[in-house]
């Protein structure tokens, strides 16, 4: 039996501004008081950081980044650093989203350099890898998974007993389409995210790394998907937006 806490996170993307981030988090906050066996995190945009962590404060609520760079400051016009997000009050940061490795050039190597920079600057990094359908029609997709997480990963080492590392699994075509993968679909994906980690961290760390599904996650399918072996959690776009829905989520048990 392996002790992993489920991790319900919510990446808020594009959406929001700062006082309706604030207010949605204290709602959130609010709904989600006194649950227990469950972790909870909400990433919003970076002009939200700062007014999302003031409304959460008190709560078991953590906060998170979607995105950030390796260096820790310079001449980097639009970006931000991990020490800035800890100062911000992140705990957390979401590295490699399909979407910033889609539209913003994010390759395994700048998925690479930001874990290791996240992890020095104390957050926790979620990594997200996942396959597009074309990928996956040609059943590739357990090679796409194990070359993001050999790259991504290349060269890193997170304490072991420690939950630093969290990966994200996301079928790019799942993401915001309502086509979720079926729970056994995302098993197998997982079971095979973990047995990567287990070449690429050891044993005891893989076994203690949660391991999320991504893409169409919703109140009516978390229930099913969590009661995998290997699928430890999510990491839900758009049905983190509304807090009454996020928090039916988080409470799929
Ligand atoms: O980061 C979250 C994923 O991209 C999933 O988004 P979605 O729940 O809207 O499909």
């Amino acid at each position: 039996m392996d002790a992993r806490t489920p991790l319900i996170a919510g990446n808020w993307k594009m959406f929001k501004t700062p006082q309706e981030a604030a207010r949605d988090a204290a709602a959130l906050a609010e709904l989600v008081k006194g649950v227990e066996g469950v972790d909870v995190m909400i990433a919003p945009t970076f002009a939200c950081l700062v007014p999302v962590a003031q409304a959460l404060e008190g709560s078991a609520v953590a906060l998170g980044a979607q995105n950030m760079h390796w260096e820790t400051e310079g001449a980097y016009t639009g970006e931000l650093s991990g020490p800035m997000l800890k100062a911000a009050g992140c705990s957390h940061v979401i590295i490699g989203h399909s979407e910033r490795r889609q539209y913003f050039g994010e390759t395994d190597e700048t998925v690479n350099k930001k874990i290791k920079a996240a992890l020095e600057a104390g957050l926790k990094a979620v990594l997200c890898i996942g396959e597009t359908e074309e990928e996956r029609d040609q059943e590739k997709t357990l090679n796409v998974l194990d070359k993001q997480l050999k790259d991504g990963l290349k060269d890193i080492f997170p304490g072991s007993g420690e939950d630093a590392l969290v990966v994200a699994y996301e079928p790019v075509w799942a993401i915001g389409t309502g086509k979720t993968a079926t729970d056994d679909q995302a098993q197998e994906a997982h079971a095979f995210i973990r047995k990567v980690l287990a070449e690429l961290l050891g044993k005891d760390l893989a076994k203690s790394t949660r391991i999320l599904y991504g893409g169409s996650v919703k109140p009516a399918n978390i229930a099913a998907l969590m009661s995998k072996p290997d699928i430890d959690g999510g990491l839900v776009g758009g049905a983190s937006l509304d807090p009454e829905t996020f928090s039916q989520i988080v409470k799929f048990q």
